[in-house]
């Protein structure tokens, strides 16, 4: 039996992960829940799955959640707050943790789960973005088991040789491919993009996806994040991550290596089958997706993404190359541009402005401990919330 700890449970990873933990009752067991505000649907999870700890984020909302408990007759105990996501995220029975918090706001419950030494599902991107260096040598100190849920660095994972140890060119690899389905605006006419909605931005041709990594995909700075998420899970430079479009998302990554052999992972667009790799792995188990029908898609396509109609793309390259602060700076900063874009607040051609502006008033600097991580994170939201001013709507 598998103990596990959900973080992030009433989100689109969540509710995924739990679908596919229904299925293997004698296999795995929810030790533990989070939600943030989703309170009925938190209390519905527990009700199904009987916790024993379920966190949200405030008082108030934990006071709600007990009460919804105790009128169903579950016994699960509820806390709230960023301490107590750490506490689930390493309590001793616990095996494996799924980090699936949207944003920065995942960074200490994952990091937590990371120096308990567990197994984590990794879907939060934005807190190795923010703090790769850090991360990954927490991961090796931990002896933590780190696997991808982010569908590209699962199908890059499936992808590599057995026993890659971090050293590509060892390996033989020469380069990741990483595919990109190019959102909702790959062929919209750029005179057309100063007016899209946030409905219109959220629509992902492909996958359905919680709000704000829906607007990243529409900015492709989804995919700029996962270039640096790979950089540090594969431990593969900036040039030898390359980005193309693939807009019927069949494809999920490639490993391309010396011998001229690319290797990919294919499969239908859903989430539940790197979450039941990562759950099962090394084994495999049933996720309930659909085979893949092959003569149903017909035709696989490529592009080269176009960084003029994607600047978000260009800016984290930028950042992975200047390393140090700032790709903590550009996460906040795109959090904070996201956040207003979704609001109604800011146009959707301005959120890339407020990230090189951002990018361009915050000093680079190193950041050598998460104090100092969190102090870019914290520089970066300045810097773009007076940004943001500029073009407020
Ligand atoms: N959805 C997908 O298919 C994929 C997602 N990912 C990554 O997985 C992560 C989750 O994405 P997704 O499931 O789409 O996001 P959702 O917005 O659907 O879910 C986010 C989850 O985080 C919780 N949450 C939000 N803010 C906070 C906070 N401040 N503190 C604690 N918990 C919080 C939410 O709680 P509540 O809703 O109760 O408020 C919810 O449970 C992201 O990092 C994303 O980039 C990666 C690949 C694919
Ligand atoms: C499902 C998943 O992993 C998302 O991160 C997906 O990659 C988003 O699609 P885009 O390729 O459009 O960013
Ligand atoms: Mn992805």
């Amino acid at each position: 039996m598998m103990n596990l700890t959900i973080l992030g449970a009433t989100g689109s990873i969540g509710v995924s992960t739990l679908d596919v933990v229904a299925r293997y009752p004698d296999r795995y067991k929810v030790v533990a829940l989070s939600g943030h505000t989703r309170v009925e649907l938190l209390a519905e999870q527990c009700h199904k799955f009987n916790p024993a700890y379920a966190v949200v984020g405030s008082a108030t909302d934990a006071q709600r959640l007990t009460h919804l408990l105790s009128t169903r007759r579950v016994n699960t105990q509820v806390l709230y707050g960023t301490e107590a996501l750490a506490h689930i995220a390493s309590l001793p029975e616990v095996d494996a943790v799924m980090a699936a918090i949207v944003g920065a706001a995942g960074l200490m419950p994952t990091l937590a789960a990371v120096s308990a030494g567990k197994r984590v599902l990794l879907a939060n991107k934005e807190a190795l973005v923010m703090a790769g260096d850090l991360f990954m040598a927490e991961v090796r100190k931990s002896g933590a088991c780190l696997l991808p849920i982010d569908s590209e660095h699962n199908a890059i994972f499936q992808s590599m040789p057995a026993g890659y140890a971090g050293n590509l060119s060892r390996a033989g690899v020469s380069r990741i491919l990483l595919t990109a389905s190019g959102g909702p605006f790959r062929d919209t006419a750029i005179e057309a993009l100063s007016s899209v909605t946030p409905e219109q931005a959220v629509a992902h041709p492909k996958w359905t996806m919680g709000r704000k990594i829906s607007v990243d995909s529409s900015t492709m700075m989804n995919k700029g994040l996962e270039v640096i998420e790979a950089h540090w899970l594969f431990n593969a430079s900036a040039n030898h991550i390359e980005v193309v479009i693939h807009p019927q998302s069949v494809i999920h990554s490639l490993v391309e290596y010396v011998d001229g052999s690319v290797l990919a992972q294919l499969g239908n667009p859903d989430m539940r089958t790197p979450i039941a790799h990562a759950l099962a792995w090394p084994q495999r188990i049933d996720s309930g997706v659909e085979r893949l029908d092959l003569f149903a898609i017909g035709q696989l396509t490529f592009e080269r993404p176009d960084l003029a109609r994607f600047p978000c793309l260009g800016l984290a390259y930028q950042a992975l190359r200047a390393g140090g602060n700032a790709p903590a700076v550009l996460n906040a900063a795109n959090e904070v541009a996201v956040s207003a874009f979704l609001a109604g607040d800011l146009p959707f051609l301005k959120i890339a402005a407020v990230i090189a502006e951002t990018l361009a008033a915050v000093p680079c600097s190193e950041v050598a401990t998460i104090d100092a991580v969190m102090t870019a994170d914290d520089q970066g939201r300045i810097a773009a919330t007076r940004a943001l001013a500029a073009y407020a709507q």
